[in-house]
């Protein structure tokens, strides 16, 4: 049951699921005020605007936040919550209607879609509280980026700078612009260490992973434990294009991981330099982060969510 003392901040990112959050709103409001929810909103008018949402209600002593939106709103949610300094990250609470286009880390957690299941899986109080991955660039000085479901290099990134402009297609943007970018794509090299170990040499796309599902439901990790402090990794290494058509239901049903090009490792930490003249893309959590030499290492136990 909602706890009568709690009060609740609500963020709603209108552009999120091609739109649906703006238009799903009243309903919404609707179904928190019959069940009781004391509750502030606020629509996001910007991208990354739920960070500041965020620190908004911290400040004001609000520790329960729902997150009405797709996997990117969560992400900048997540980001606010390891950068504020107002409380320790696990003390925060996230619960999630999941109005997005992929609405992929709910998957993992069988977190509902429907909205009245959704906030029934809210009201119930169960919290999870997740292994987050820390991203940093290089060299450049900028701050790290926070991960919650996966991040990836290469081929993943290429895909999702081809999505975004794919999105009105729901669903099937993600497989439309994995076909896209097939064509174009190049592999890349990369010097990497994974904890220990050294591995080199000419790859399609390095995965980071957390939770199981990606790019609109593909499973491309081989054993995504979010609770186990460690990071799955998958490398997948020089496929050619028949190689990719070949295998892309694979990419779907989990057992790209079994195809022979593609490795898979459990680290802590893991540290990628590209011997590339132009380095390849980078995402994090669906969200087009940009390009460079990275490490990434796994902060345990440190997001917490209604599950
Ligand atoms: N008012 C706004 N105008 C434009 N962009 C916004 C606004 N508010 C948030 N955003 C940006 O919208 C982007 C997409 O949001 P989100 O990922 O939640 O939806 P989606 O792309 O439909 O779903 P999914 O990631 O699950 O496929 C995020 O990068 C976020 O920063």
């Amino acid at each position: 049951m909602v706890r009568s003392s709690k009060k609740w901040f609500v963020i709603i990112n209108p552009t999120s699921g091609n739109n649906a959050s703006k238009k799903l709103w009243p309903k919404i409001k609707g179904f928190l005020k019959l069940n009781k929810f004391d509750f502030d909103f606020a629509f996001t008018q910007y991208e990354k605007h739920s960070i500041k949402l965020v620190y908004m209600a911290l400040e004001l002593q609000i520790k329960d936040i729902i997150c009405i939106g797709g996997d990117g709103t969560l992400h900048n949610v997540v980001n606010a919550i390891m950068t504020q300094n107002y409380f320790s990250s696990s003390s925060i609470n996230v619960g999630v209607i999941p109005i997005g286009t992929g609405n992929d880390w709910v998957k993992s957690f069988n977190i509902p879609s429907n909205i009245e299941s959704a906030i029934n899986a809210i009201k119930k109080d169960t919290i999870s509280t997740q292994d987050i991955g820390r991203f940093e660039f290089k060299g450049v000085g900028t701050q790290p980026i926070y991960f919650n479901n996966l991040a990836g290099a290469g081929f993943d990134g290429f895909v999702v700078s081809k999505v975004k402009k794919l999105k009105y297609l729901g669903k099937t943007a993600y497989l439309l612009g994995a076909l896209i970018s097939m064509f174009t794509f190049k592999n890349f090299k990369s010097n990497i260490t994974i904890g220990a170990t050294e591995v080199s040499g000419k790859n399609l796309m390095i995965l980071i992973g957390l939770c199981k599902y990606s790019g609109g439901g593909m499973q491309l990790t081989h054993a995504p434990n979010a609770f186990d402090g460690m990071l799955d990794i998958s490398i997948a290494q020089n496929l050619s294009k028949i190689e990719i058509l070949k295998n892309i239901t694979k990419l779907f049903n989990g057992k790209i991981t079994n195809y022979k090009k593609v490795k898979t490792y459990k680290a802590a930490t893991i540290n990628v330099e590209f011997s590339n003249d132009t380095p390849p893309f980078i995402q994090t959590d669906g969200e087009l982060i940009g390009t460079g030499d990275f490490s990434v290492k796994i902060i345990p136990k440190a997001f917490s969510f209604y599950s």
